[in-house]
């Protein structure tokens, strides 16, 4: 049996105050690394042994990361970051308060913004500083690439080459991997694997750091998967997700 396991960074500052968050490379809060390091725990429990682990480059993730693979004492296992494993951009929302964009916009049109499969929100001018190109951490990035606003199709399009080129076909060799993201880089992830609708995925809300077990048969096929932790705290913590964006 072959395993991914996949998992939402926890609680960031941003979250916390209820703002739009995509690239804007905010901490995590203190609830936050608190749920990182349970969820370090939970999968200690599970006597996970990782052979290697993906991250973004942003820094609520590769610190939940970290807190991981602290508490599983994997330290030492093989790390790669990517850009493409990034959050969805969230364009000119990003800095807003979600409750208060319901308020001016609607709780229908936040739902479109946070959830549809291809509505994208307003793009950054270009000359925003918040434009990652200007952000030397994608100086190697074609700006072409570089988005200014993404719909979860076009973070899905980001995503799938190194997906499919990258952490998939370690599967061959490895039996175990993990992969530390963000909600809508995820849900993007999981819409593939688990073939949902575009109409269904946006229903999905990813709680904060419960890891997400995915299993393999020998040819790579998706058997089974299922969240490590209490149903009940999970189904409210994937409530208050889908709660965050109505007035
Ligand atoms: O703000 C964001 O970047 C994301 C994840 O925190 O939020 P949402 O759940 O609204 O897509």
């Amino acid at each position: 049996m072959k395993r991914i396991v996949l998992l939402r960074h926890g609680e960031s500052t941003w979250n916390k105050e209820n703002r739009f968050t995509g690239w804007t490379d905010v901490d995590l809060s203190e609830k936050g690394i608190e749920e990182a390091l349970k969820a370090g725990e939970v999968l200690k429990k599970e006597n996970f042994v990782f052979n290697k682990a993906y991250t973004s480059y942003l820094k609520r993730a590769v610190k939940t990361l970290n807190c991981v693979l602290d508490k599983l004492d994997q330290d030492w296992i093989p790390v790669e970051k990517s850009w493409r494993l990034n959050e969805k951009h969230y364009g000119s929302l990003q800095g807003l308060n979600k409750s208060e964009t319901a308020e001016k916009y609607g709780e229908e049109q936040v739902l479109i913004w946070r959830r549809s499969y291809d509505i994208a929100p307003a793009p950054l001018a270009e000359d925003d500083p918040r434009n990652p190109r200007f952000d030397i951490r994608y100086k190697e990035v074609p700006d072409r690439e570089l988005p200014r606003t993404e719909s979860l199709k076009q973070t899905i399009e980001r995503i799938m080459p190194y997906w499919e080129k990258v952490i998939f076909p370690n599967l061959k060799t490895a039996d175990d991997l993990l992969v530390v993201a963000h909600g809508n880089s995820l849900r993007g992830i999981i819409k593939h694997l688990k073939n949902i609708s575009d109409d269904e995925i946006v229903k999905l809300n990813l709680p904060t750091a419960v890891p997400y077990v995915f299993e393999f048969d020998d040819n790579y096929n998706l058997v089974k998967d299922y969240f490590l932790g209490d149903a009940d705290e999970i189904k409210k913590k994937m409530n208050a997700v889908a709660n965050q964006g109505k007035k």
